[in-house]
């Protein structure tokens, strides 16, 4: 997940300290049980594409700038999922970060494990390495991770002197981390100024207020190793994100799954898109209109599989409660509990690795 504590269990898997049936998940969690289609066996119907191209090239008052906002409203209402076409990011860095991802995960574990040791921030979490979850965990996640503080650059030359064989070549990964993280920064701010707009609101104010410098992102390379039981075994559990909203650009195996009216959907994998999602906090913020929509990562026995996620975060003390312009614009009363984000954050946690993640349902005030 994006957000998760550091873990160790898909290590002391390679070290012979577990085996593939401690892997194996409780039966109504797995893929098969649950009747989904594994990766790469539908085609992702269902799961909007939009093209943002008219956000560069439009004025807001244009037909296609407003048809725009409408399909990004309509998809993040209706599944909470889709993918930004023409989203202003160099494919060419996001394929070169890529690379850099697969010789990282390619080390040794102990090279590995050498870049953990760095800071954890309180809003975007540990930065480091990440080998799944705890091993005294009943469900096991066979992924591994490499998470990086965006705004720490001190932090991200020591991580790429692991991996690189010179100073040059670590820079060079700096650079195409700046550019990544910069264009991601960049999309995401658009596309929740849109989001806003696609609810009625004024989008640059709104985001001003509540978004601006409020969290701090973080960005996640994963690593999904072939899996010889994919069918009783998942890369990450049925989760939502914590975010605003979470980027996520993945390569060509497909693996990530949405739920959709009561079905696992595969999102199908497109070079050129970034999938996005909309995250708890959004959810609250738009007081129910959009959706956090709850996803996993499923596995394959063949290839491995590798994503590249931006995790867009709020400020770890901010209230988490609808948006009150939206409030007030709409004479809606708010349809949840107001926590802080910390709590909601710590509550979400808990509950993952069990299968029990409902985002923010627990939230809800009932009879609203
Ligand atoms: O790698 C993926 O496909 C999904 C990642 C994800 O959902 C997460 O890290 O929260
Ligand atoms: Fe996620």
């Amino acid at each position: 997940m994006g957000d998760v504590v550091s873990g160790e269990c898909l290590a002391d898997f390679q070290q012979g300290k577990l085996t593939l049936k401690d892997f194996e998940w409780e039966p109504h969690l797995r893929p098969i049980e649950a009747k989904a289609k594994l990766a790469g066996e539908d085609d992702g119907a269902g799961v909007p594409e939009v093209d943002i191209g008219p956000l560069y090239r439009s004025d807001k008052g244009s037909a296609e700038y407003a048809a725009m906002v409408n399909s990004l409203a309509e998809a993040a209402s209706s599944c909470g999922f889709f993918q930004v076409l023409n989203h202003g990011l160099r494919v060419g860095a996001l394929e070169s970060l890529y690379t850099y991802g697969r010789r990282f995960f390619s080390l040794p574990l102990h090279l590995k494990y050498g870049t953990s040791k760095l800071s954890c921030h309180p809003t975007s979490g540990p930065s480091g390495y990440i080998c799944g979850n705890s091993s005294s965990s009943p469900n096991k996640w066979w992924t591994e991770a490499l998470r990086f503080p965006c705004q720490d650059k001190a932090s991200v030359l020591s991580m790429a002197a692991t991996f690189c064989p010179d100073d040059q070549e670590a820079q060079q990964f700096s650079d195409i981390m700046d550019e990544c993280t910069l264009g991601f920064a960049r999309l995401s701010q658009q596309l929740a100024v849109l989001l806003f707009q696609g609810l009625g609101l004024k989008g640059e104010d709104i985001v001003k207020e509540y978004v601006d410098d409020v969290g701090t992102p973080a960005l996640k390379i994963s690593h999904y190793p072939p899996c010889p039981e994919p069918t009783k075994i998942l890369g990450l559990p049925p989760h939502s994100d914590v975010s605003i909203l979470t980027l996520l650009w993945q390569d060509q195996v497909g693996g990530l799954q949405v739920r959709l009216n009561g079905d696992w959907v595969t999102i199908k994998p497109r070079q050129d898109a970034l999938v996005v999602n909309i995250g708890d906090v959004f959810q609250v913020w738009s007081n129910d209109c959009y959706i956090s929509g709850v996803h996993r990562a499923t596995l394959n026995a063949r290839e491995p599989r590798y994503s590249i996620g931006y995790f867009y975060y709020s400020g770890k003390e901010s209230m988490l409660t609808p948006i009150p312009e939206l409030l007030k614009q709409r004479e809606e009363s708010s349809k949840f509990r107001s926590t802080l984000l910390s709590e909601h954050r710590s509550y979400a946690y808990s509950k993952v690795g069990k299968g029990e993640s409902k985002g923010v349902e627990y939230l809800k005030i009932l009879g609203n």
